[in-house]
């Protein structure tokens, strides 16, 4: 049960990290698209490895990043060089990895024939064409927005239409 318990804190954590930092939702959106067009590349196991290995790190180094920047906001509400250094060390570990991370993903992705068969495929299937930009919407609104923030702007439509509905005394 403990073992269980153990998992829900951590679950609890990465959910937080989701909500409240931009950069944690930008590299989650991104690993999506990668996923998804690795389909495209016919990865080795090895590969796919390496590919999620690096989803780990660079995911791992911003949870780092937040508990760093937590921890250093709970003790410094005023400017202190030691909170400084800090912020600056656990954002350079996030920026080591995302660099890296890409070099990975050159490494692993750089076929130009490839990416003509991709441009093909979405020529040949018009639905495609229609939900790459639906998704793109989506993504882009899951990241300036976040989660927390799609679900307010959703009640407060909701609570709007119920309201011109019920002259504003529905509950
Ligand atoms: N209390 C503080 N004292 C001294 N310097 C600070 C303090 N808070 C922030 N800084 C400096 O400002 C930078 C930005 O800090 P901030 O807390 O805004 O993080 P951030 O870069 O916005 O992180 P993220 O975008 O990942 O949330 C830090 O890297 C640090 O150099």
């Amino acid at each position: 049960m403990r073992f269980l318990k153990s998992f829900k804190y951590a679950f609890r954590g990465i959910v937080y990290c989701i909500n409240n930092e931009r950069n944690m939702r930008i590299h989650t959106a991104i690993a999506l698209y990668v996923f998804v067009f690795s389909f495209f590349f016919h990865l080795t196991r090895v590969e796919y490895a390496v590919l999620f290995l690096t989803f780990a790190l660079v995911f791992a180094a911003e949870l780092f990043n937040t508990v760093a920047e937590e921890l250093c906001d709970l003790n410094a509400a005023s400017f202190n060089p030691v909170v400084r250094i800090v912020k600056d060390m656990a954002s350079g570990g996030v920026l080591v990895c995302a660099v890296f991370s890409v070099t990975v993903g050159v490494c692993l992705f750089w076929k130009p024939n490839v990416f003509a068969q991709i441009l093909w495929h979405f020529t040949q299937h018009p639905i495609l064409l229609l939900l790459l930009p639906l998704f793109t919407a989506a993504a882009v609104f899951y990241i300036v927005l976040g989660p927390l923030g799609i679900r307010d702007r959703l009640r407060r439509r909701k609570n709007g239409n119920r309201e011109r509905f019920f002259g504003g005394t529905g509950k």
